[in-house]
């Protein structure tokens, strides 16, 4: 597929970039169709971790760069934009590694990626077209964060807010907001900035019918 089109949403982990993506292929797919548009998450190219014990896959610094297969990614991309499907790895947050499951993705207009190290892969930039930076505050973050982790990943208070100061913290600072400057477009207010969601669903909707 020569004319498709590779979308990066990036920000801190719970700035909204899930429910952002989410939210313009939902509010977009009875029109356009389910296969004009995917979404693919940065989150299933965690390495797999197979080779160590639970104690010691705990200790991973999920939030630096060498924790993702960005390689893999890239590669799947390519593919994508040959028009080829891809098998994205399954990945549990719950274990800290992939399943043995794969999802087959097939090739779309549109393609959302969204994660938050993507554009501090330089093979990666040279993949996307449009680069989107959620721009939300620490602090707004990181409660949604403990309520999602505590909720959804199996996680209780005192392992959430050791990993928030050990890992996820510094990281954002040393790798994800100096990222920011590959971006092409800044949201602020969250994934449920309505301007935000409606400027780009105009663009996706105009990307998918070319
Ligand atoms: N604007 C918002 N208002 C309320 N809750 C939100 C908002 N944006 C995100 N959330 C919630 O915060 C959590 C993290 O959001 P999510 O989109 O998964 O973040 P990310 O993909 O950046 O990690 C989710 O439970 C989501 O439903
Ligand atoms: N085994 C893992 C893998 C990742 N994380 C955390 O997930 C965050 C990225 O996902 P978001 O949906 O929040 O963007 C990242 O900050 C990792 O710390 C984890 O806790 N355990």
């Amino acid at each position: 597929m020569n004319n498709l089109t590779i979308i990066a949403v990036v920000g801190a982990s719970a700035s909204g970039k899930s429910l952002f993506a989410q939210t313009i292929y939902d509010e977009l797919v009875d029109e356009l169709g389910s296969d004009s548009m995917t979404i693919i998450k940065e989150d299933s190219y965690y390495r797999c971790q197979d080779h160590l014990p639970f104690e010691e896959r705990i200790k991973t610094n999920y939030d630096h760069p060498k924790a993702f297969e960005h390689e893999l990614l890239a590669q799947h991309l390519l593919e994508l934009s040959q028009g080829q499907p891809i098998n994205v790895p399954v990945y549990s947050y719950t274990e800290h590694t992939r399943s043995n499951e794969v999802e087959v993705i097939n090739p779309a207009k549109v393609v959302l990626v969204e994660g938050i190290l993507l554009l501090t892969d330089k093979a990666l930039r040279k993949r996307f077209d449009i680069n989107i930076f959620m721009d939300t505050p620490l602090d707004i973050c990181l409660i949604r964060r403990i309520k999602r982790d505590l909720e959804e990943r199996g996680r209780d208070l005192e392992s959430v807010t050791n990993q928030y100061q050990d890992t996820v913290r510094p990281m954002y600072y040393r790798y994800i907001e100096p990222s920011r400057e590959h971006a092409d477009i800044v949201i602020t207010k969250g994934g449920r900035n309505r301007m935000a969601l409606e400027l780009i669903k105009a663009k996706v909707r105009e990307l998918a019918n070319l």
